[in-house]
C-alpha cells in the first residue's frame, strides 16, 4: 500500500507508486492523504484528505486484502500523522511488526514547494519515524528533521546514525541531491553496518518522482519478502534505470520512467 497525495502531472506520488508497484509485480492499494494541484513547474494548490477518512483506508484494505508492506510519502499535516501512527498500532504495521512500513519523509516538491506543515516536523520525529522499518529522506529532508548538513561521505553516514538513533530501525540516505559527486551514492545503515548503494550520476532533468520510485520499489520487494538490504540494492537499480529512461514532459521537470522494465523501446 502507499500512503501518500497525487500529482495531478502524473509524475510523483500515487501515480509514481503505482506504476512501480505494478511492474515490480505486487498489487498496489492506495490511501490518498491530499490532493495537489501540480504539473512539471510545480505546486500551487494542496486540499488535505480529512485524518479520519485517511486511517479509514488503510483500516479496511488491512480488514479485507491485507497488506505485505506499506509506504508513506506525502502527509500533509500533523494530524494525518497521528492519524496514520494509530492505526498502524492497530493493525500491526511498522518496525517490530508484521508488515514492514517505508517511510519516505516527504517534505517539500523537488521544486521547493511545501507539501508537509512545518507543524508536522514534530509528529514525523517523534511518531512516524520511530516506527519506521526503513526511513529515505533526501538531503534537504535529513537538514529538515536532524539539522545535519550533508557535503561529504562523512556527513552522510552521520545522519543515517541520527535517524537510526530516533528510532528508525533502518536508515538510507540518498545522495541524489549532493551534486558534487560524480556518483548518486545512497548510505543505509541498522545501527551496525554501513552499506553504501552506489551508482552512475545521470545527467538529466527528468527527475521528478526519484524518492517515490525508491521508495516503492522497496516497498514492493519488501511485500516480495526480500531482506531490507536486498530490497535497498533492488530499488537502487530500479531507481536508477528509471532516472535513465526519464523523459521530457511540459515545460519542467519530466518524470522518471519504470517502463524500462517492459517496454521495448
Ligand atoms: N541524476 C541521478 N542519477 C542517478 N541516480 C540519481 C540521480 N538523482 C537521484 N538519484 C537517485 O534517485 C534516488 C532518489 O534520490 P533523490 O533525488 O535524492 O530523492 P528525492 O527524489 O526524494 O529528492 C536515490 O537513489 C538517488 O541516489
Ligand atoms: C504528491 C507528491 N508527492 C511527492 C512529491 C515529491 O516528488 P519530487 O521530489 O519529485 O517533487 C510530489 N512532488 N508530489
Amino acid at each position: 500500500m502507499t500512503i501518500a497525495g497525487t500529482d495531478s502531472g502524473g509524475g510523483a506520488g500515487v501515480a509514481a507508486d503505482l506504476r512501480t508497484m505494478a511492474l515490480a509485480g505486487v498489487h498496489g492499494c492506495v490511501a490518498v492523504t491530499a490532493v495537489t494541484v501540480q504539473n512539471t513547474l510545480g505546486v500551487t494548490g494542496v486540499h488535505t484528505i480529512p485524518p479520519e477518512t485517511v486511517a479509514a483506508q488503510i483500516r479496511v484494505v488491512a480488514q479485507d486484502i491485507g497488506l505485505n508492506a506499506v509506504k508513506t510519502g506525502m502527509l500533509a499535516t500533523g494530524a494525518i500523522i497521528d492519524a496514520i501512527v494509530d492505526v498502524a498500532a492497530e493493525v500491526g504495521i511498522g518496525r517490530d511488526r508484521p508488515i514492514p512500513l517505508v517511510v519516505d519523509p516527504v517534505c517539500a516538491s523537488m521544486h521547493g514547494d511545501r507539501l508537509l506543515a512545518v507543524e508536522a516536523m514534530t509528529a514525523l520525529r517523534e511518531r512516524l519515524i520511530p516506527i519506521a522499518t526503513v526511513v529515505t529522506p533526501n538531503l534537504d529532508e535529513v537538514v529538515l528533521i536532524t539539522g545535519i548538513e550533508v557535503v561529504d561521505d562523512e556527513t552522510q553516514r552521520a545522519a543515517a546514525v541520527a535517524l537510526h538513533e530516533m528510532g528508525a530501525q533502518w536508515a538510507i540516505v540518498k545522495g541524489g541531491h549532493l551534486r558534487s559527486s560524480p556518483r548518486s551514492a545512497d548510505i543505509l545503515y541498522d545501527g551496525t553496518d554501513f552499506l553504501r548503494l552506489d551508482y552512475e550520476r545521470i545527467d538529466t532533468p527528468h527527475d521528478h518522482g526519484a524518492g517515490d520510485t525508491l521508495a516503492s520499489a522497496m516497498t514492493s520487494a519488501l511485500a516480495h519478502g526480500m531482506s531490507v538490504p536486498d530490497a535497498a540494492r533492488f530499488a537502487k537499480g530500479w531507481v536508477s534505470e528509471s532516472i535513465r529512461w526519464s523523459y521530457p514532459l511540459g515545460a519542467g521537470h519530466g518524470p522518471v520512467n519504470p517502463l524500462w522494465r517492459v517496454a521495448n523501446y
